[in-house]
């Protein structure tokens, strides 16, 4: 009998689509807003940054291209809200940690495979912003495309 091969679905589709990543950034954000670290940084968002954050990751996860289409976005854009923001390195470890907590939380999957290329997409992605909320002005050009980021080694996810 002739196999047929499952087409391998983007960290975006694994993780559940859309609401999975509305979800996941509302209630991290509201996390954010509760520690005493993090609150003095994101105490002055816009209302729409749990949304245009969560298109973002969505975006770079490979779903819909919100964030540059709907949002008037950008990969220069995003680097830009970063600059003279000063971050720390404590600042970035709380964020991922409260990010990995919500994500356990709402039940994100948890397969060794997607979970190892998610955490591997933030860790890039908080270093880049601390890096870059050192700077005064972007180093990057401002037609630069959005990253795109994939499941790496494992090649997809966890199939049992
Ligand atoms: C994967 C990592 C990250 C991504 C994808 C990301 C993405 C974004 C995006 C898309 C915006 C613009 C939101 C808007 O248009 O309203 C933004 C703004 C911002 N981000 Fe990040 N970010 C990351 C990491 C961090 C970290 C680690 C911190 C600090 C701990 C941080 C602090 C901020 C702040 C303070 C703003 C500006 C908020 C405002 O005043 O509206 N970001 N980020």
């Amino acid at each position: 009998m002739e196999e047929t091969t499952k087409p391998i679905p983007s960290l975006y589709e694994w993780a559940g689509g859309m609401p999975a990543f509305e979800v996941l950034f509302t209630k991290f954000y509201d996390k954010v807003l509760q520690d005493p670290l993090l609150e003095p940084v994101f105490k002055h968002m816009s209302p729409e940054h749990r949304q245009h954050v969560a298109h973002f990751v969505a975006e770079v996860l490979g779903g819909p291209t919100l964030y540059s289409d709907t949002d008037d976005g950008s990969h220069f854009k995003m680097i830009s809200k970063h600059l003279s923001k000063h971050l720390t390195q404590e600042h970035r470890k709380r964020w991922v940690e409260l990010l990995l907590e919500t994500a356990d939380e709402i039940s994100l999957p948890d397969d060794p495979e997607f979970r190892s290329a998610f955490v591997a997409y933030l860790e890039w992605g908080t270093r880049i912003a601390v890096i870059n909320s050192q700077l005064d002005n972007v180093n990057i050009d401002d037609q630069e495309p959005m990253p795109n980021w994939g499941w790496g080694v494992p090649g997809g996810p966890y199939m049992g």
